[in-house]
């Protein structure tokens, strides 16, 4: 069976319709970007995978059932969510803020457990140093990493993450995408990201999703997807896409797109 389905899902805010007709799925294990311009709907399809928002028409499946048929308990141990900022900081420490990804969804008094898996993770991204630093004190991209932590550390079915990279200089970039296809490979993880960064989308998805006004205007394998064409239709702008070298290189944009 298909484990995330995305089965024709339509989505309005108030009357604003921003997402028309998704239909997509994503196996365990399988990494998939989402793309496409600011505005085309990439964060709220990632809202309504996870059941925050519920979708006007079709619904998301998971090992066959609805998403709005589970509890909010059941989502938050089946998703981990990385959004792309969070609102407000509580000036904590590194450990004290990833261990609450254990049980995001109460209050909850960790154990020693829940604090070594903690460490665990911060060890894993290579940030155990950090481990009693105020949050408020970290970088954007030391945040970013954190943000990541919070989210592996309760051992998720299913990983979506919204801009993963956006803060991130280019060797922190590639140790977490490195770490993201490490996850989905040896956790069996269902991986869905948003990603500006169309070249990291090339080099670490086994499938993107082109997202157009709402709509997926293209969907499959990389190299189907990132193609000078569709790039050049969907951004408006010329591109030099080197297979060879999964590179996509930024020529010109087109005026008045
Ligand atoms: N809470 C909201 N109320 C009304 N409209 C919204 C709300 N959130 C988003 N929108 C609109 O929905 C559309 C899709 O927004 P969304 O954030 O999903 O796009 P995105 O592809 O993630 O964009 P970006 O790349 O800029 O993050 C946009 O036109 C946006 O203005």
């Amino acid at each position: 069976m298909v484990f995330l389905r995305v089965d024709g899902v339509e989505f309005s805010y108030r009357s604003i319709d921003v997402l028309k007709n998704i239909r997509f799925d994503v196996d365990r294990g399988e990494i998939v970007s989402i793309v496409g311009p600011n505005g085309s709907g990439k964060t709220t399809l990632l809202r309504v995978i996870d059941g925050i928002l519920k979708p006007r028409k079709g619904s998301v499946y998971i090992d066959g059932k609805t998403v709005h048929s589970l509890s909010r308990r059941d989502i938050a141990k089946i998703f981990g969510y990385v959004p792309q900022r969070l609102a407000s900081l509580q000036p904590v420490t590194v450990i004290e803020f990833v261990v609450t990804g254990r049980k995001p969804y109460i209050l909850f008094t960790p154990t020693k457990k829940d604090y070594e898996k903690a460490f665990e993770i911060l060890k894993e991204i290579g940030m155990e140093d950090k481990a009693n630093r105020r949050i408020t004190e970290l970088s954007g991209g030391e945040l970013q990493m954190i943000l990541i932590a919070r989210a592996l550390v309760s051992e998720p079915r299913i990983l979506l993450l919204d801009e993963p990279t956006s803060n991130l200089d280019p060797h922190h970039q590639i140790e977490i995408m490195n770490l993201i296809k490490r996850i989905a490979r040896d956790k069996n993880i269902a991986v869905l990201m948003a990603l500006h960064d169309l070249t990291l989308a090339y080099r670490y998805s086994d499938n993107v999703i082109m997202m157009r006004r709402g709509e997926v205007f293209s969907i499959g394998p990389p190299e189907k997807v990132l193609t000078e064409e569709n790039i050049l239709y969907v951004y408006g702008v010329k591109t030099m896409v080197i297979p060879e070298l999964k590179t996509i290189v930024f020529l010109e944009s087109i005026a008045k797109y």
